[in-house]
């Protein structure tokens, strides 16, 4: 677009050209703002500095594509007395149901805004529409974070207790040890078992899908989207290597949780643009159910907690004397093996456990 501030150098006749003014200065505006109320809900409401740096610089781009508009122009072509539409209110324009519908509307008046400055940019300035046109996909990546963030922030509770278990040595004794831990109202299970064959594991997953069905403790299947399906598992649970988030949500559909381990902060916030449930973070200490050669440690805890709310579950080597530590990291949810499935008293575990987060 031109430099200067004669409307007419944009080649369009006078009448067009404020018509476009004016277009451009309402678009602007409406996008400044739908994205202002998107960022204030992420930093005051939900304290997450990931996503608030991530709308942030969003502004910031669009605030610079739009610096590229004569915006003199556009507000000595205000009309805000003269526009029809500030007396056109729709039915729902003074009310919002509940945070959700908050952050939906004004994505939703983002993204009509850009699309209306892209389409009217087209008219004067093709770089500025590509770039308007970049900052729309943006904006629909950055709905579905922040929107997935808010749901399951909700969905998990704080402090969480996660307890991994393997198919054991019997039905009974699987039997036994989950239903143990949904007494003791442990918030997920998580079936993991490499060794056993496919047809075991279903059968324990059937079991468990028993147990845990109509109670508050969620069932998440290990590495194994095509057996969270056929058991009816509320989800799984993938590593760095393996399925990833849009995968699994191909194979099991909308509506299931999606969890993912990480090992850095990059993994974490990776994982929030992937539109995981949940994080798994660590490993934290040395396990005696799984080795590992690095440990990210309490240090990770502590970064991805200043950085991220997803709901993140602490992992590797937590026990009743450790547990404390990690909440004071930061993390009060966490996801336990051997110290809650070696124990004879499995549920008076988790008790220990859930007061060291308290
Ligand atoms: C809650 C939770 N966090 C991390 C893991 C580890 O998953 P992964 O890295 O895929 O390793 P395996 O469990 O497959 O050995 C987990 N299972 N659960
Ligand atoms: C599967 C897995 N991934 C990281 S640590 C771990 C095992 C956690 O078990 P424990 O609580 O016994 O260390
Ligand atoms: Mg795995």
């Amino acid at each position: 677009m031109s430099d200067s501030h004669n409307p007419n150098d944009r080649g369009l006749p006078p009448s067009m050209d404020i018509s476009l003014g004016r277009t451009l200065d309402a678009a602007a505006n409406r996008a400044s703002e739908g994205l202002r109320v998107i960022e204030d809900f992420v930093r005051y409401g939900q304290n997450d500095r990931f996503l608030t740096e991530q709308l942030k610089s969003l502004r910031h781009e669009l605030d610079s594509t739009l610096q590229k508009f004569d915006r003199l122009a556009s507000i000595q072509s205000r009309d805000t007395f003269g526009d029809v539409g500030t007396t056109i209110q729709g039915k729902l324009e003074h009310t919002r149901h509940g945070w959700s519908d908050l952050l939906t509307a004004n994505f939703k008046r983002l993204q009509q805004a850009l699309r209306s400055l892209e389409e009217h940019a087209k008219l004067i300035d093709g770089e500025a529409a590509a770039s308007l046109e970049r900052a729309r996909y943006l904006s629909y990546s950055l709905e579905k974070m922040v929107l997935t963030t808010v749901t399951a922030a909700r969905q998990f509770a704080e402090p969480s207790v996660y307890v991994l278990i393997d198919g054991q040595a019997s039905v009974d004794a699987f039997d036994r040890l989950a239903g143990a831990l949904v007494d003791a109202g442990v918030d997920v299970i998580q079936l993991r078992d490499k060794s056993i064959d496919d047809r075991t594991l279903v059968a324990r997953g059937e079991l468990l899908r028993k147990r845990t069905a109509n109670t508050a403790t969620k069932m998440i299947f290990n590495d194994r989207a095509d057996l969270a399906k056929v058991t009816g598992a509320d989800g799984v649970h993938v590593g760095q290597e393996e399925l990833t988030v849009s995968q699994v949500r191909s194979v099991l559909g909308t509506g299931k949780l999606v969890g993912v381990s990480t090992h850095s902060l990059a993994q974490a916030q990776q994982a929030v643009r992937d539109g995981a449930d949940y994080i798994g973070i660590g490993p934290t200490f040395p396990s005696t159910t799984k080795s590992f050669e690095q440990f990210p440690g309490l240090d990770l805890i502590r970064e991805v907690a200043t950085e991220i709310t997803l709901p993140g579950f602490a992992i590797g080597g937590i026990d009743p004397t450790n547990a404390a530590l990690v909440a004071e990291a930061g993390i009060k949810r966490i996801a336990v093996s051997g110290c809650v499935a070696k124990a004879s008293d499995p549920g008076a575990v988790v008790a220990q456990l859930k007061s060291a987060l308290a």
